[in-house]
């Protein structure tokens, strides 16, 4: 799949997404800082990338992940939990820093800050029923319903 991708920032020139084996299902996105930026415990702020892509086939969606290295050893994950990037949107890909830890955390520029996935999407069309025509083992269960004796 061929994706546009827009340079908007000079130090993302020499920079551009890649996968990092031929695994990879996610393209590392960096935090395209000027300067340090000093994430306080639970503070959280919206960071630039450096790039924007447009996906163009409606088919596809993106989402933004956190890494989890750095959720894991540093408590910085998403302020959205998942970043969804439309395949009409044009504008820089953005990352909402959280840091959900009690330590301060201090991101440097160009540090490899979350990734990015393609995924097909499907659109739905809705129509309206009064009652859905097949009943099903599940039904309106949930929350814990299954494998209680
Ligand atoms: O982590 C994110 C999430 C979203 N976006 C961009 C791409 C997405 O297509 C657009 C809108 O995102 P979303 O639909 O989640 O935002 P919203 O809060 O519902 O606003 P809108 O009314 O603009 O859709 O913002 C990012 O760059 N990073």
């Amino acid at each position: 799949m061929l994706i546009d991708v827009r340079v908007m920032d000079a130090r993302m020139a020499g920079q551009l997404p890649a996968y990092a084996t031929p695994g990879s299902a996610g393209l590392d996105l960096r935090a395209c800082l000027d300067e340090p930026v000093l994430l306080a415990p639970n503070a959280w702020q919206l960071v630039p990338t450096g790039l924007a892509i447009h996906l163009r086939d409606p088919g596809y969606a993106a989402l933004i992940l956190p890494r989890s290295g750095l959720g894991h050893k540093h408590g910085i994950v998403l302020g959205n939990l998942v970043g969804l990037i439309d395949s009409d949107y044009q504008g820089q890909l953005m990352v909402s820093a959280w840091n959900r830890s009690d330590v301060a955390y201090t991101l440097q520029p160009m540090e490899r800050l979350a990734q990015l996935v393609i995924v097909p999407v499907v659109q739905a069309q809705f129509r309206v029923v009064d009652d859905f025509d097949h009943a099903t083992e599940r039904g309106a269960g949930g929350y814990g319903s299954t494998g209680k004796a």
